[in-house]
């Protein structure tokens, strides 16, 4: 899988919030999306699961350009986490995987659905029978991940899919992740830049509704600080806030 993005620019209204989107990824590729809140992160990813049409530019999909039509075929070829999913918390996880299986039409994904959850799960076997509105927020979001790999998709896009686990639970998505990073080109978001430095073979920054960075993750660290942490510091500034006056919260009581 190719993605090729030309001049791509979102805006809602007059507020422009992604202008002159340009890069060429592909297979291999784990694209880590970087940005403070509101640059724009979850705008691309919608975008490139034509969730929102651009305002201008294009994305192709190995060569071809989408439409505002979204042909079955092509979303077949995709796995998206975005805004923390929908899942139908009345189904138990299984359940719940084999009505995704059967949005994909996988034949029969019972092998691969028990080992995902007993994978990502840590204790399947005495939560099997549990409906997911009994899940807690990083159970469901391990079910939301595997939700999204079960059809082994070409193009990965994940909107900060570690939130809320718990450093082992991050540890095996990871690890999961990293091993299937050959098989796919991921997109993935998260406010976590160990996570990003575990994971990316490619930084995009954008900032200023623009890309700050666009290229190898080893590039970007090249010449900067060691650490991605203190390398993205150097590139972005942080944003003026107006002085405010906040001893009302600050004094002892
Ligand atoms: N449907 C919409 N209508 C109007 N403005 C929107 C809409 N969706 C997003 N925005 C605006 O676009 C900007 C980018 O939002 P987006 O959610 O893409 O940021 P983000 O980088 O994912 O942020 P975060 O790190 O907080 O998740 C924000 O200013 C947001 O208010």
């Amino acid at each position: 899988m190719e993605v090729e993005l030309r001049q791509l620019t979102k805006a809602f209204g007059a507020k422009s919030i992604l202008r002159d989107v340009s890069l060429s990824a592909h297979t291999g590729y784990c694209v880590g999306v970087l940005g403070r809140n509101g640059a724009g992160k979850s705008t691309l990813f919608n975008l490139l699961t034509n969730v929102l049409l651009p305002t201008s530019g294009e994305i192709l999909l190995d060569g071809t350009a989408m439409g505002e039509t979204f042909p079955v075929a092509v979303k077949r070829r995709i796995g998206a986490l975005i805004n923390q999913g929908h899942l139908v918390e009345q189904l138990t996880a299984e359940e719940y995987l084999q009505f995704v299986a059967r949005i994909y039409e996988l034949p029969d994904a019972t092998a691969r659905i028990n080992s995902l959850l007993g994978h990502l799960l840590e204790d399947y076997d005495n939560v099997r029978r549990k409906r997911l509105s009994s899940f807690s927020t990083g159970m469901k979001q391990k079910v939301a991940v595997a939700s999204c790999l079960l059809h082994r998709p070409e193009l990965l896009i994940l909107d900060e899919p570690l939130n809320g686990l718990d450093i082992f639970s991050a540890e095996r998505i990871l690890e999961l992740l990293g091993s299937y990073r050959s098989q796919c080109l991921t997109f993935v978001s998260s406010h976590n830049l160990a996570h990003i430095e575990k994971i990316a073979t490619h930084l995009l920054i954008l900032d200023d509704s623009e890309v700050k960075y666009w290229g190898s993750m080893a590039d970007f660290l090249r010449g900067r600080e060691a650490y991605l942490n203190n390398a993205l510091l150097q590139l972005l500034h942080p944003a003026s806030t107006s002085a405010q006056d906040l001893t009302w919260l600050t004094t002892e009581r």
